[in-house]
């Protein structure tokens, strides 16, 4: 899949991400496969979900949807752990996705290799590097690295980044004006329809929303939390 045909099936449309923490109800590839099947049906225009070997989601995802897939792997929940390795983001096309989401933050990696390797790992076979960044600077320098597009995800979840309840809109306008020409994703505790949207306002070419719509054990406590006790 090259850059614009990418572009071309997600701008201005919704991406859902598909997965589910060790030890929730839902982690389970079948499960995750089958969210995904609905999410397409309700209109994503592409999955992201994690998982290779041992627990198949990429490939099992991919095999059924008619979407792109944005698929990564987890290695942890410290530092670097989305699709932190050269050889990480090489099994994760190798189990089908047409996007590699790897975390593009200023820290250091496990496998003592920069970002921008990962990226021409990425590129030799054929597919896209979706740059996971906490801050604009991040954004910029993932943008030299050769990134094809830059997400928000990880702002939030580094020191170097706003902790909020809420998506970082203020990254999305500033990554759009710093890099006009950039792909750009929201990503990041965007929790109703009227966020997704204003992620486009902000200038995101589009949003993924994960928990919102995937987690019924949040979905669930958000209800629960607005009754009386
Ligand atoms: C920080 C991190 O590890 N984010 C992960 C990235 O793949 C996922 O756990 C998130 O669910 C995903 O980014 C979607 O975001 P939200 O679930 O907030 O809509």
């Amino acid at each position: 899949m090259t850059p614009s045909e990418f572009a071309g099936i997600v701008r201005g449309r919704l991406i859902v991400s598909c997965q589910a923490w060790d030890g929730h109800p839902l982690r389970d590839t079948a499960a995750l496969t089958r969210m995904a099947q609905a999410a397409v049906k309700g209109g994503a225009a592409a999955i992201r979900c994690g998982g290779v070997g041992g627990t198949p989601d990429i490939a099992s995802i991919a095999a059924v949807v008619d979407v792109p897939v944005i698929g990564l792997t987890k290695d942890g929940t410290e530092g670097v752990y989305i699709t932190p390795t050269v050889e990480a983001a090489r099994a994760v096309v190798g189990a089908g996705a047409h996007v590699v989401a790897i975390d593009a933050t200023d820290r250091p990696r496990p496998d003592g290799l920069a970002f921008a390797d990962s990226v021409r790992a990425v590129h030799e076979l054929d597919a896209l590097v979706m740059a996971d960044v906490s801050t604009l600077a991040e954004g910029l320098a993932a943008a030299e690295a050769g990134a094809d597009v830059i997400a928000t995800t990880l702002s939030g979840y580094t020191p170097a980044s706003p902790k909020s309840e809420g998506p970082n809109l203020a990254l999305v306008r500033a990554l759009r004006e710093a890099l006009p020409g950039a792909f750009l994703i929201a990503e990041g505790r965007y929790h109703s329809p009227a966020q997704a949207a204003a992620a486009l306002e902000a200038g995101a070419d589009s949003v993924v929303v994960g928990t919102a719509i995937t987690d019924p054990a949040w979905i669930t406590a958000s209800f629960a939390a607005a009754l009386p006790a």
